[in-house]
Formats: C-alpha cells, sequence, structure tokens
C-alpha cells in the first residue's frame, strides 16, 4: 500500500465507526487549558514580548533550553485519558504512534487534529514558541505530528536516547498514577555520545515541557502503575526543506498522501504532503 495510505483507511474507519466517550473534548476550548500557561501565551502576544519576561512564568532547567509549564487542567487531563482507554478498548485499527512507541494512539488518525492540535499549536504554542526558539523555526511552526504514548508494566516501560522528527516537541503529563519514568535530558545530537551530561525532568500531571527536537532524551522506566503522555512534534517547514533533521542532508523528498513529514515543495504547495526519502528507506 502507498504510504500513508493505511493512515488514512485506519482514520476513515475510526470516524465512522468510533463512538467517542467524551465529544466535547474534540473541539479545543479555553476551559482546558491552564490559568498560567494562558497568561504566558497573552505576555509572548503582548507588546512587551522578551525571552527574560517569559522566562517569569516557566520553569527552566539551567543552560538546556528546556522549558516546563502548567498546559492542561487536571479535570481535562482526567477526561482525556478515559477517552484513551475508551478508544483503546475499541477494535478498530490502530497505528503506532512512531518507530520506537509501541503503545499509544496517532491524534490524527482518532480525529483529533482539526479542531484541537492545529489550533493548540497556532493559537498557543507558536507565540510561546517564537520567544523560546527563533533560531529553531519557533516563529515558522506550520505543522506537526501529535501523538500519546503509553507506559505500564505489561508494555513498555521506558524510552531509550533518540532524537524527534520536529524542531520543537511538546511533552504533556497526562497522568494516570505511576513511580519514576522520570525524562532525561542531554545536549544536542551533535554532541558526541562520550561528551554528553543527562539531566531528568520529573513529569508533573497537566504540565508541559517543551524543547528542541534535536536536543537527545529519552525515558526511564516507570517502576509500577500507568503513565500517558501528549507528544507534539512541531514542525517548520523552512528549516527542513534546508536540511532533514533525521539524516542533516537536503531533503529528497517523494510525494505521499495524507500527514507527510512537514516539508514542502514549494512554498505554495499544501503542507505536510512530502516525506524525505530518508525515513522511508
Ligand atoms: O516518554 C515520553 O514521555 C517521551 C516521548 C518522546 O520523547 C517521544 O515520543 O518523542
Ligand atoms: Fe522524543
Amino acid at each position: 500500500m502507498k504510504l500513508g495510505e493505511e493512515s488514512i483507511q485506519r482514520k476513515s474507519e475510526i470516524s465512522l465507526h468510533y463512538k467517542p466517550l467524551h465529544p466535547e473534548l474534540y473541539v479545543l476550548q479555553e476551559s482546558f487549558l491552564a490559568a498560567e500557561f494562558l497568561e504566558a501565551v497573552h505576555f509572548c502576544q503582548s507588546p512587551h514580548a522578551s525571552l527574560d519576561g517569559l522566562l517569569n512564568f516557566l520553569d527552566s532547567i539551567p543552560g538546556k533550553r528546556i522549558y516546563r509549564l502548567p498546559v492542561f487542567v487536571p479535570q481535562f487531563c482526567k477526561d482525556f485519558v478515559e477517552e484513551l482507554e475508551n478508544f483503546e478498548r475499541s477494535s478498530l485499527a490502530k497505528g503506532r504512534p512512531n518507530t520506537m512507541n509501541n503503545y499509544g494512539v496517532l491524534l490524527n488518525e482518532l480525529g483529533l487534529d482539526d479542531a484541537f492540535i492545529t489550533p493548540l499549536r497556532e493559537k498557543y504554542l507558536w507565540p510561546l514558541a517564537s520567544v523560546l526558539y527563533p533560531d529553531w523555526g519557533g516563529s515558522c511552526l506550520d505543522s506537526h505530528k501529535a501523538f500519546v504514548v503509553q507506559y505500564s508494566l505489561d508494555k513498555d516501560l521506558d524510552l531509550s536516547c533518540h532524537y524527534d522528527n520536529s524542531e520543537v516537541t511538546l511533552n504533556v503529563s497526562l497522568g494516570k498514577e505511576f513511580t519514576d519514568g522520570n525524562l532525561y535530558f542531554s545536549e544536542m545530537r551533535e554532541i558526541p555520545a562520550n561528551e554528553r551530561r543527562y539531566t531528568e525532568v520529573e513529569h508533573l500531571i497537566g504540565q508541559g515541557i517543551l524543547h528542541r527536537g534535536q536536543q537527545i532524551h529519552g525515558a526511564l522506566p516507570i517502576t509500577s502503575g500507568e503513565r500517558w503522555n501528549l507528544i507534539i512534534w512541531m514542525r517548520a517547514s523552512l528549516v527542513r526543506n534546508k536540511l532533514c533533521p533525521m539524516c542533516d542532508k537536503e531533503p529528497r523528498l517523494i510525494q505521499t498522501v495524507g500527514q507527510g513529514d512537514g516539508f514542502t515543495v514549494t512554498d505554495k504547495e499544501v503542507r505536510a504532503e512530502t516525506v524525505d526519502v530518508c525515513a522511508v528507506l
């Protein structure tokens, strides 16, 4: 089957046959978002927006350009996990989140992109990323891949060291209850492995971590319970069209259907309709 076609088929089956438990979650509402998150976004949209000023609204890992802030209110996290569990229980076909995580949900296939993740990126994450990561395409993020990862003792426990196929990533802890499973971050991927130092970052439910996709990171094993996190890999075609972040070469693009990897052939063409061949060879 052509690249992307299976995903389109799954998405269409889901939209025909899946009955959401919480249909109201499929359209982003400001009431889902934490007050601190809204304040930080408003600051970024104000005429006196600056990195120094924004740091008053965020926790930052010194020297790492990794930031944490509340994103969702607790009720949203609870309802959202319930919705994902309900979907997991359905017999509908499910795609894997990415090449590393075996368990979780592709939010595009579940029908959450258009009215939830895209407005979240455009209205809220874009102002934050443009202040935090202007040098990493933060001000020209134009597509994303969003998924939820799930860890438990009988599923995946941890995630090995990697970098993301993104310019900027948001990782929000959704619950449920678990012990350990901290994220760890080191330097950007060009730093040789023997020179890397790792810093652990704890999950706080409802809170999100913003980081550059090319910063090496992974997740330690959980030792009990169940962990669900929402991951949004945000892409800037202006950045990745010049150099593929996965293989460091000028991308050689091939046509695909569906989501693609955020490259564009020309600025006028519909975004995300191509993938770099490095992702498929
Ligand atoms: O386990 C996590 O929360 C991290 C997931 C992650 O880094 C990824 O999917 O790119
Ligand atoms: Fe990652």
